[in-house]
């Protein structure tokens, strides 16, 4: 069986609050595009034996893919086992929600491989379990996420717009970048109604005006290069211009795909990892 797990954008990330256990209490737009992971599954006798085509990645229980295989099989007492081959194609530790997408394919993947009868509910409730982004990444598309990114509202589709990534060649830590944090410092907060209005009148500039990612305020003073690469962005003609989640991963929407081009060769250095897609 193959699932494609694909890698999301964040078309805004509001904090609004802070829990007891540390977590952020979250308002987010949130939007796949067609950059995905190959995930492919088949039953085996026993236990889990996961590969992938990277090496940096670790196949053991440290990977969040087989932490979801795991959990089912504990949760649902299967007495089989589970083989996965992971072509991973979408960034690590970019903020482009690599990882938990790769668990809400195996989850979505266990559940008719090992014909679990569960809803999206309850493959949600699961997935949240392992992450944050994994409920969200159940479900898909364009979405509003709150709570600590479980609560998720489908969107109107905002389907076809070309975009450019951009991720630099390190990583930034999730835990680290919500760490810096100081919500106490946050004066004015994302007008996410007004976004969601500008993303369903198809109206890019307005879109631009309303997205914004707070964690931009302590992710991009801690690394300069991500102005730099904004900017360049910017002057390419991408009309809407962010980071994606914790970073560090900018993205830009291009109404035109030949300035996307000419922005990805001109992007394509420093050992830079750019990815043209689009939204689905
Ligand atoms: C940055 C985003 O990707 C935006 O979509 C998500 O908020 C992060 O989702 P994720 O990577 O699935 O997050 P998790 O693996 O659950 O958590 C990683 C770390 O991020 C922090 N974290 C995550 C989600 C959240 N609402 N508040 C947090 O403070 C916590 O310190 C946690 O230890
Ligand atoms: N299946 C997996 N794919 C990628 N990374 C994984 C996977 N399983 C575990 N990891 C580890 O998780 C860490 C974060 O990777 P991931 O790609 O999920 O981050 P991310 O894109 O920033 O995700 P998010 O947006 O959810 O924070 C990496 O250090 C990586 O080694």
């Amino acid at each position: 069986m193959l699932i494609k797990a694909f890698a999301k954008i964040n078309l805004s990330l509001d904090i609004v609050g802070k829990r007891e256990d540390g977590y952020h209490l979250l308002e987010m737009v949130m939007q796949n595009v067609d950059l995905h992971d190959d995930i492919v599954m088949e039953e085996m006798e026993e236990g889990i034996m996961l590969t992938c085509n990277k090496a940096y990645v670790p196949v053991d229980e440290r990977n969040i893919a087989y932490k979801a295989a795991k959990l089912l099989m504990d949760t649902k007492g299967i007495s089989k086992g589970v083989r996965i081959d992971i072509t991973k194609r979408i960034p690590v530790a970019a903020g482009l929600a690599g990882g938990s997408a790769d668990a809400a394919a195996v989850l979505k993947g266990m559940n008719e491989l090992f014909d679990l009868k569960m809803s999206t509910e309850e493959l949600m409730v699961e997935g949240l379990k392992l992450g944050a982004d994994v409920p969200y990444c159940i479900v898909g598309g364009t979405c509003l996420c709150e709570g600590v990114g479980e609560v998720v509202t489908q969107l109107k589709p905002f389907r076809g717009y070309t975009i450019l990534l951009v991720k630099p060649s390190f990583g930034v830590s999730t835990k680290e970048a919500y760490g810096l944090f100081e919500l106490d410092k946050i004066n004015r907060h994302v007008e996410t109604e007004k976004l969601i209005k500008a993303m369903e009148d198809d109206d890019l500039n307005g879109v631009n005006y309303y997205s914004r990612n707070l964690l931009e305020n302590v992710v991009l003073p801690r690394y300069p290069i991500l102005k730099s690469i904004k900017k360049m962005l910017s002057r390419s003609g991408s009309i809407v211009t962010l980071m994606s989640g914790s970073g560090p991963t900018i993205y830009g929407i291009f109404r035109d795909v030949s300035a996307a081009e000419n922005a990805a060769r001109a992007l394509n250095r420093n050992n830079n990892e750019v990815i043209l897609t689009s939204t689905i």
